[in-house]
């Protein structure tokens, strides 16, 4: 459906995107995540067709749209937009509105599908009302479905609940993407919130400096980033410095480690590594005789996020998510076990 191969992007000839490869196929809901600044709209506007590729190549559909001396006006590439600054046209109702891309259709098949799509987004009552009337959660609800009434077979979102409240958030998240898997609509979703990208993408690309480091699950990128800026950026956890004992083993505050024989070719040579260690590694149990300290504690309704000193030494710390109930102060030593499944190291 959309691919990119090596595409940069530039302004004033001063780069901000630096050969970005990546495809989305038919169905398939993506999400470009990163810090502000890292290049994810500029992305989205050059699939669009707003902005021209430095390099590299943008096929939709097997179509060629940009490339060297390429460049589909945004008209001809036929697909959906969801700005961050979104508006609904004021002087419009909603079913205008929803109806106003709808060209060259009867005014019955207008009137059904702004009554198919107001359904969809779990607004059917609202058709006569005016944006000023709606709240920001339900004028984001009518902004997706004025964008998918031409059925467009691919929408790019750039951070479309910005304006909401983080709850409202991640519900709306999901119904979108609920609603695209309804209509079969392929979707590249920009954010830079890890929870809103996990709701609503199948697959998800971290993005630093205008690089993509990775793109991959939401699973893979939380259990397998490919380095420090990705583990750091997606979920919670620790880096637990080791020493590389005959190549093979890592001892650590947690204990020796086996390298697995891939892991011992890629770290060849090295002497100290990073281990990465997530919250739910560390398991507490409080008949274990393996301690830590607690330096610090966040209580999070039904778990407490622990920060714990390994061998009472705050250089080695770890984070426990333990269910609420077990309930302790700082600087008390509770019991910890560790349910690492694999391991995830760096070089230091
Ligand atoms: N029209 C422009 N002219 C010059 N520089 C631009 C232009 N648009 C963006 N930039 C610069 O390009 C870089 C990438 O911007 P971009 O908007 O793509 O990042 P982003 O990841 O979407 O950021 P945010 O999350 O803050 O929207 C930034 O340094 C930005 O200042």
């Amino acid at each position: 459906m959309l691919s990119l191969s090596n595409i940069c992007v530039a302004y004033d000839n001063k780069p901000v995107v630096n050969k970005v490869s990546f495809s989305i196929e038919s169905g398939e809901i993506g999400c470009l995540l990163g810090p502000s600044g890292c290049g994810k709209t500029s992305i989205l506007r050059a699939i669009a067709g707003f902005e021209p590729v430095s390099e590299g190549d943008i096929h939709l559909r097997g179509t060629l749209v940009a490339g060297a001396d390429i460049h589909a006006e945004p008209e001809r590439r036929k697909v959906g937009v969801v700005f961050q600054d979104f508006a609904l046209f004021p002087h419009l109702n909603v079913g205008q509105n929803i109806a106003f891309g709808l060209h060259g259709h009867s005014a019955l098949q207008k009137s059904q599908r702004v009554i198919e799509l107001l359904a969809l987004v779990g607004l059917p009552d609202i058709s006569e009302r005016f944006a000023h009337s709606l709240s920001g959660g339900q004028q984001q609800r009518v902004a997706l479905a004025r964008a998918l009434a031409p059925r467009p077979d691919l929408l790019l979102l750039d951070e479309p609940f910005s304006s909401l409240d983080a709850e409202l958030r991640e519900e709306l998240a999901q119904d979108i993407r609920r609603i695209l898997k309804h209509e079969g609509t392929s979707a590249l979703l920009v954010t830079h919130d890890q929870h809103e990208a996990f709701a609503m993408a199948d697959a998800i690309g971290v993005l630093k400096g205008g690089q993509l480091l990775q793109w991959a699950s939401a699973y893979q990128l939380y259990h397998r980033p490919a380095d420090k800026f990705v583990a750091g950026f997606i979920g919670q956890g620790t880096l637990l410095p080791g020493t590389l004992i005959d190549n093979s083993m890592l001892q650590t505050e947690l204990g020796l480690f086996q390298l697995t024989a891939p892991q011992v070719t890629q770290f060849a040579g090295a002497k100290i590594l990073d281990v990465l260690v997530r919250p739910d590694d560390i398991v507490h149990d409080d008949s274990s005789t393996n301690v830590a300290m607690v330096l610090s504690r966040a209580f999070k309704g039904a778990h407490i996020l622990y920060e714990l000193a390994l061998n009472d030494d705050p250089a080695f710390r770890v984070l426990c998510l333990a269910p609420s109930h077990h309930d302790h102060e700082l600087g008390e030593r509770i019991g910890i076990r560790l349910d690492l499944k694999h391991l995830v190291m760096f070089n230091a």
